[in-house]
């Protein structure tokens, strides 16, 4: 039965790439016809996942831990103008639950982790909301974190879990920065501000190219009088966070600590799936552990320190089909 839906789900994913006059058998569509030759040669030092994940490779897994990691928008979802729309598909979400089944997995998101669960809506995998300062993992019986930023309780089903906050004491004054930014900013057109618990979104997408330098003006001036806080970039958002040290890899390095895997020698395959440049924190910290795989995602050229890629959201499901099938090959040798 569980095969039936991966099965079913993978030659969906397959036809939706192929197209109309799809045979069901791996896309040769996902390369296009004219490849760009700046793109290609990108390509070389970031071989698309989907063609390196091959029965070879997954045999190389064998005997080892899989953990997964996902960023979620840009990478579970498209990237779409309106930020509260930004729902996940059907198809993405039975993947993900698929792989669930068989592999640790987690989403770490710049996201408040209450919307990120609103999309996604898995029980049956961790959290990691604010770009990694808001997470919901397994009990932790860990000591080496600050036991006043974690709190051991239960999730709906009953299940012991663990919420880490290493950015808690800031709430009240996120609060009254929010409030701030809104009065800064109620006059310029297109302005979308986003409530991300512990971070800020102010994203710009609809701002008029020309109000966008005063934009940032304003939040530069502003952030003058908030110094514990600081602002980083992603996609069409400025996201305004706390200075603390923390980011996308120290929640990855907590949530594998909390798992069992504390060590960069431990047998483990972590895998961290993501498009923006927040994630490449969690790249920096596969590479630097010499453990598992980043896999970009990207239509275009970048600088990165993943060492893999996917163009879309769609090749995203594809290799989490692949990796749903791996692990079902495992359960039954
Ligand atoms: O870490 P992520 O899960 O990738 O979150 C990063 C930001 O994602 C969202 O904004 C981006 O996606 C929106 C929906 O597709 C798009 O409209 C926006 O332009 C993108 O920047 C989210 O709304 C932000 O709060 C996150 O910081």
């Amino acid at each position: 039965m569980v095969k039936e839906n991966i099965r079913s789900l993978y030659n969906k994913a397959v036809g939706y790439l192929s197209g109309p006059n799809s045979t069901g058998s791996e896309p040769s569509t996902v390369e296009p016809n004219q490849p760009d030759p700046i793109y290609s040669s990108w390509l070389k030092g970031h071989p698309s996942a989907l063609t390196w994940f091959n029965e070879t490779t997954c045999e190389a897994t064998q005997g080892k831990q899989i953990v997964v990691f996902l960023d979620y928008d840009g990478t579970l979802s498209p990237i779409v103008n309106d930020p509260d729309r930004a729902f996940m598909s059907d198809a993405m979400r039975g993947a993900v639950r698929e792989v669930a089944k068989h592999f640790p997995t987690a989403i770490i998101s710049g996201r408040s982790r209450d919307k990120v669960y609103g999309f996604v809506k898995l029980d049956e995998i961790y959290y990691a909301g604010s770009h990694g300062m808001d997470i919901m993992g397994p009990p932790s019986h860990v000591n080496s974190y600050d036991n006043k930023y974690q709190t051991n309780t239960m999730d709906k089903k009953g299940n012991e879990i663990t919420i880490f906050q290493p950015a808690k004491d800031y709430l009240p004054i996120i609060k009254k920065l929010l409030e701030a930014i809104k009065q800064i900013t109620y006059d310029i057109p297109g302005v979308f501000l986003e409530d991300n618990r512990f971070c800020i979104s102010v994203h710009y997408r609809h701002v008029l190219s020309e109000d966008c330098g005063d934009l940032e003006e304003r939040i530069q001036n502003l952030l003058l009088e908030y110094p514990l806080f600081h602002q980083t970039r992603g996609k069409k958002v400025l996201e305004i966070r706390p200075s603390i040290e923390w980011n996308k890899g120290d929640a990855l390095v907590y949530l594998l600590k909390t798992l069992g895997f504390p060590n960069p020698s431990d047998d483990i395959i972590p895998f961290y799936i993501g498009d923006d440049k927040t994630d490449e924190d969690a790249f920096k910290v596969l590479k630097s552990r010499g453990q598992g795989h980043g896999i970009v995602v990207s239509t275009s050229p970048r600088e990165t320190s993943a060492s893999y890629s996917l163009k879309d959201p769609t090749e995203v499901l594809l290799f989490l089909l692949r990796l749903s099938r791996w692990g079902d090959t495992l359960k039954s040798t």
